[in-house]
């Protein structure tokens, strides 16, 4: 144990992907080993997600810096992890929750906790001569995840005029992850060419998909089907089509506003136009699309359509076990999304996705809209065999950066893993 007994946990201010600031933090471990880890941070984020502590008003960056919670790892953090076993997730994430002692993480900032935890777990596997994917999970740590690549952005991610947040394509017909992850970089090289050709924007939004001004999903949805039959794949088969609504976005005191297209509707007929687009079009999943605070509209559409579509609860479960717990209780989503940051621990993150397991619940692991390089959601979704991942669009190095980290899992796994492929879900 003294080669993995912590020394210190520092932590360092750095920028995400959208410029903003957010915690890196830094284990060094007796033994020499130093392992770094950096927290994402969401923009359209759940109300029950746990704390990020941001310095506030007044503060450097408009109040968004992280020199609180920076200081939280430099000070108390590091003083209660010292001396603790590094390879004891289970111990380092007990110490950090006894030491916060709040549900939500308000004391010491869920930023500021994750980097800890993870940059723990890191420096145990590179002690141990372990890959993390196998640190976290295990001998069973052997499925390569589908992707879910988001190549179309809207809603809180992009400018543009469509109000559904993310449009994904899964590549549920390739023979292995690589060859997904290929077929899926060569739609999205054929939807911004169709794009530019009719004069389209190909800008691209927050996690890196085409962000034009079409007039709604139906036509988002057009785009991406012509696209995979441009690059030489059939819809339907080698290819279907996952959604995230983000719909909690566009809760209003009694009903469903689109801010973009300026249209209300009530959940009924917001769970009629689901039902509807996926009679009409190939599609596998849908993320939120009710409000997070609908329980009783949650109940209506996963009765509805549970038995033929993947109903994903982001901002409803917040990757929280309680969350998850009641949802399942009252017969609400069949699946949900995994954010290690919405909880604040990995110990915590990995509970959630167990219990998912548990109940015939999918897992699906995921990145924020802010994101760095870190690369811990790839190691976490094979650890834990999710079979899903959620990691944006092939044109930003944050997002490319969890696809190669799986690319290199993908080899060293002898054999290449095991792809789920079709059986991707349920
Ligand atoms: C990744 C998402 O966005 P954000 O990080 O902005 O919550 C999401 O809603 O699934
Ligand atoms: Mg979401």
């Amino acid at each position: 144990m003294d080669k993995t007994r912590i020394v210190s946990v520092t932590a360092r201010e750095i920028l995400d992907s959208r410029g903003n600031p957010t915690v890196e933090a830094e284990v060094a471990l007796a033994g020499g080993v130093r392992a770094c880890a950096s927290v994402p941070s969401g923009a359209s984020t759940g109300a029950f997600e746990a704390v990020e502590l941001r310095d506030g008003d007044g503060g450097r960056y408009g109040g968004k810096g992280v020199l609180r919670a920076a200081g939280n790892v430099d000070g108390p953090i590091c003083e209660a992890l010292a001396g603790l076993d590094a390879t004891d997730t289970t111990a380092v994430d007990r110490a950090l929750l006894t030491l916060d002692g709040t549900p939500n993480k308000v004391h010491l900032g869920a930023n500021a906790m994750l980097a800890a935890s993870i940059a723990c777990a890191r420096a145990a596997a590179v002690a141990c001569n372990l890959p993390l994917y196998r640190f976290l999970g295990g001998v069973s740590a052997q499925v390569l995840p589908v992707p879910m690549m988001n190549v179309l952005n809207g809603g809180a991610h992009a400018t543009n005029s469509i109000d559904v947040q993310e449009f994904m394509i899964m590549p549920v017909g390739a023979p292995s992850f690589g060859e997904g992850v290929r077929w899926c970089a060569e739609v999205f090289h054929a939807l911004r060419s169709l794009l530019v050709e009719e004069g389209l924007s190909a800008s691209v939004g927050d996690e890196g998909g085409c962000a034009p001004d079409l007039p709604g999903d139906e036509q988002a949805i057009e785009y991406l089907l012509r696209a995979m039959e441009r690059a030489g794949y059939r819809p339907g088969e080698d290819f279907v089509l996952a959604m995230d609504a983000a719909a909690s976005e566009w809760k209003t005191a009694d009903g469903y506003r689109l801010p973009k297209a300026g249209k209300s509707c009530t959940a009924d007929e917001l769970i009629e136009h689901w039902r509807s687009l996926a009679e009409r079009y190939p599609i596998r999943s849908i993320e939120d699309p009710v409000g997070e605070e609908d329980w009783d509209a949650w109940r209506r559409i996963t009765e509805a359509l549970g038995d033929r579509l993947q109903l994903v609860g982001d901002d409803f479960f917040v990757t929280n076990t309680a969350r998850l717990e009641r949802g399942m209780e009252h017969g609400c989503a069949n699946a949900i999304l995994i954010k290690p940051n919405q909880i604040g621990t990995l110990t915590e993150t990995m509970d959630a996705m167990r219990t998912a397991r548990r109940n015939g619940y999918a897992s699906i692991v995921s990145h924020r809209s802010g994101e760095t390089s870190d690369t811990l959601i790839a190691d976490l979704a094979v650890a834990l065999n999710a079979g899903q991942i959620k990691t944006g669009a092939p044109s930003r190095g944050e997002r490319v950066a969890k696809y190669n980290r799986l690319l290199r899992i993908e080899q060293e796994l002898s054999g290449g893993g095991i792809w789920p492929g079709k059986k991707c879900f349920l």
